[in-house]
Formats: C-alpha cells, sequence, structure tokens
C-alpha cells in the first residue's frame, strides 16, 4: 500500500518549501500546498515543487458562483494536481461545474466541516446540530454532485465510509499522540484516520515545524 501521508507545506519561502519537501519525501506519500503557498508563490512555486517527484495537492478551498470556481479550475489544470479541494457549502451546481472543468487524473474532494471547528463554531454560523450530522449532510450533497470524496475530520470519517463505499477521504487535523494540537478542534491521531477509512492522512505541523522533519515524518509512517 502507498504512503497515504500528504504533507501539509504551509511555509512561506519557497526555498524553505523546498528543503522540506525534499527532506521528508521518501516518508510521505505527496505534497500538499495550500492557500499560504499558492497565494504567495502561484503557478510557479507549483512546478517549483512537482520537481520533487511527488503527487501534488492543491488545497486551494475553491468557494464561488459556479462559472468563477470552474474558471479557476480551467486556470490550474496545466499544473496537474493530483488532488483539489472546494468548499461543499457552495453548493451542488457549483461542485458538478467543478469535477466538470478539472482534468480527468484530478480528485475534486468537498471540505464539509472545517477541523478548526467544532460545534459551538457550527451554532454561532446559524447551523445547528453535531459536527457528525453537518459532515454526514454534506457527504452526501458532495456524492450527489458526482465529486470524487470529501474532507472531514478523523472522527467522522468511519461514518462516511460506511455511508459513502467508494468516496475518497482526506483527513486533516491530525496529530501523533501527546502532539500540540494547535487550533485545531477535531482532532485524531494519524493510525486512527486510517484505521478508519481515510484515504489521505494530511499531516502539516507536526512535520514541518519539528525540529527534525525527517525523523517526524518516519515516526508517524512507522504507526501506520
Ligand atoms: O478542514 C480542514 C481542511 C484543511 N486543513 C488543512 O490541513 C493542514 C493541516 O495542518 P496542521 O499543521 O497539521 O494542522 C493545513 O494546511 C490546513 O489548511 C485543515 O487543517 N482542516
Amino acid at each position: 500500500m502507498s504512503n497515504p501521508v500528504y504533507v501539509a507545506i504551509d511555509v512561506p519561502r519557497l526555498d524553505a518549501a523546498k528543503v522540506l519537501a525534499e527532506k521528508v519525501k521518501g516518508h510521505v506519500g505527496g505534497v500538499k500546498l495550500g492557500l499560504e503557498f499558492f497565494c504567495a508563490h502561484g503557478h510557479h512555486g507549483v512546478m517549483e515543487l512537482a520537481h520533487v517527484g511527488l503527487p501534488i495537492f492543491l488545497d486551494l478551498k475553491l468557494h464561488d458562483i459556479p462559472n468563477t470556481v470552474a474558471g479557476a479550475m480551467q486556470a490550474i489544470h496545466v499544473l496537474e494536481p493530483a488532488i483539489v479541494t472546494v468548499h461543499a457549502s457552495g453548493g451542488r451546481a457549483m461542485m458538478e461545474d467543478a469535477k466538470a472543468a478539472a482534468g480527468e487524473n484530478t480528485k475534486i474532494v468537498a471540505v464539509t466541516m472545517l477541523t478548526s471547528l467544532d460545534e459551538n463554531d457550527l451554532s454561532r454560523t446559524g447551523v445547528a446540530g453535531s459536527a457528525h450530522d453537518q459532515v454526514m449532510r454534506l457527504a452526501e450533497l458532495a456524492e450527489a454532485a458526482g465529486l470524487d470524496g470529501i474532507v472531514c475530520s478523523g472522527q467522522e470519517v468511519g461514518s462516511v465510509h460506511k455511508q459513502w463505499k467508494n468516496g475518497f477521504f482526506v483527513v486533516p487535523g491530525l496529530r501523533p499522540a501527546g502532539s500540540n494540537v494547535g487550533d485545531q478542534k477535531r482532532v485524531v491521531t494519524p493510525r486512527q484516520a486510517r484505521d478508519d477509512g481515510a484515504s489521505v492522512l494530511v499531516i502539516g505541523r507536526p512535520i514541518s515545524k519539528a525540529e527534525d522533519p525527517l525523523a517526524a515524518a518516519r515516526a508517524i509512517e512507522a504507526t501506520l
């Protein structure tokens, strides 16, 4: 089985991003580039990181009207990302148009409820009910829109996996036992997420901020 860990490269400098990716590349399965990286370095930065030779996950969390999101998908087509994110709350038409505009080798996955949110945060946005129910509802919408899968926390991935048997599930908010959770609220260990059916494990600071990122990536790989 290939390594399910995608290392989140949330660092502002391109040279530091390349050094980190090169350092850990033997112990992760892919590289996740998000808003911080893409806003700073754009297409050029993604092409530079592609030289590392690992699949690229563009975590852009697109959320706009369908026509605009489809245009953004077409604009990143040339980068041949393995995975791209959109927000499920953008609605079914937006997700359908995103999928239609994507390259056939790119998986489109919908962010359901950010792992930095809990039920209090959800209720402040006007949504009553549990995180679990919100994730299940948006997963159903994403599946109906023809997406490949969703992003959810490890606390929900087991239930979603039972409902959507061949879905592709991206799980961030992962922390090796005893490590600092930071701004994440719905957290599990990488091993638990994998056992519950995660397809991709997104891990950022536990590797990127470790004193020795290579040792951290190796230690996480050994738990899987
Ligand atoms: O719900 C979500 C969606 C995306 N993310 C992204 O994953 C990484 C997690 O980084 P850590 O340092 O391991 O917390 C980060 O790039 C987020 O933008 C998420 O955390 N939760």
